[in-house]
């Protein structure tokens, strides 16, 4: 605290994490999804994850809370709009944030992230509400731009995984159609406010195209995510057993065209761009 007892900004020029949740004047309610960070060294960092080259001309944060990652992305973006659904916090970030948000440079949406139409951003940087941070990055992904998030570390490393680990799964396989995904740090629980039950990853998701072409997307997701329900069978009848999922009107005809090497495998197993290639063949003879 300063001499003429302010708090505002620590001598780096950021604000400090703990005053601002006091000047918020509410605590984070667990139950509504709100565990703020307070250890400034993750703060700190999780900007400098974006991939290099970045665009920071327009950054979209969702989940502002009492601000203090709102405060780091207003150091390095020309732009930033938050989008919080607690009155209270967004109330507190419009005060705190004035100065720019009469400049131009802050926009705050009162609102749910799954609800309100999102601006064109051109990077996401946010520490999710835990609770529906697979619903948010689905509506982000298909976006093509880097986004920064922290997610329940199990569910990040979820997304980052690669075939053949116990890990890979559906989600590995969904969210890598659409970039690079990879695991930048693992936070501990302590260096939230109130503390979540379990450790964070800040997961770093580059865009890219697929290094294989599908043509009909949605299919390709449905099979993907058949497929995965049976993990356990060979793929052979996991295609015949999910045909209600997959939406196959045919899985006998799928079954007789694919190579028996592949309908040998477990999901597990499949690489992204094998099951491409299943799902182009699926979509040929089976729809
Ligand atoms: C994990 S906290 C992160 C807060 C802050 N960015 C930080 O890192 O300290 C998640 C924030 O998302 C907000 N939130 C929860 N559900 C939301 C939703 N559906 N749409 C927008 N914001 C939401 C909560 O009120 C909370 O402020």
């Amino acid at each position: 605290m300063t001499s003429d007892g302010s708090e505002q900004v620590r001598a780096s020029g950021a604000r400090d994490p703990d005053a601002l949740i006091r000047r918020a004047g509410v605590r984070g309610d667990p139950d509504r999804d709100q565990h703020f960070l307070v250890d400034d060294r993750v703060v700190d960092r999780i900007p400098t994850y974006l991939p290099e080259g970045t665009d920071l001309s327009h950054v979209l944060e969702i989940g502002g809370g009492p601000g203090v990652l709102t405060d780091r992305l207003l150091e390095v973006a020309d732009r930033v709009t938050v989008v919080e659904q607690d009155e209270t916090f967004a109330a507190h970030l419009r005060r705190e944030f004035t100065e720019e948000v009469e400049d131009g440079r802050l926009t705050v949406v009162d609102g749910d992230a799954l609800a309100v139409d999102l601006p064109e951003f051109t990077a996401c940087v946010s520490n999710l509400p835990y609770g529906i941070s697979s619903e948010i990055a689905f509506r982000l992904l298909p976006r093509g731009k880097p986004l920064v998030l922290m997610f329940q570390k199990e569910f990040g490393e979820r997304m980052a995984a690669e075939s053949g680990t116990s890990e890979y799964g559906r989600l590995s396989v969904s969210a890598q159609h659409y970039g690079d995904v990879h695991v930048c740090e693992i936070v501990p629980r302590e260096a939230f406010d109130p503390q979540p039950a379990v450790q964070s990853a800040i997961v770093r998701v580059t865009p890219r195209e697929p290094d294989y072409e599908v043509d009909d997307e949605e299919f390709f997701l449905d099979f993907v995510k058949a497929l995965f329900t049976q993990r356990r069978k060979t793929i052979r009848n996991g295609i015949r057993n999910t045909a209600h999922i997959s939406g196959l009107a045919d899985p006998d005809a799928v079954v007789e065209a694919a190579d028996e090497d592949v309908l040998r495998k477990r999901a597990g197993n499949m690489a992204p761009t094998e099951f491409a290639e299943l799902a182009q063949l699926a979509a040929d003879v089976g729809l």
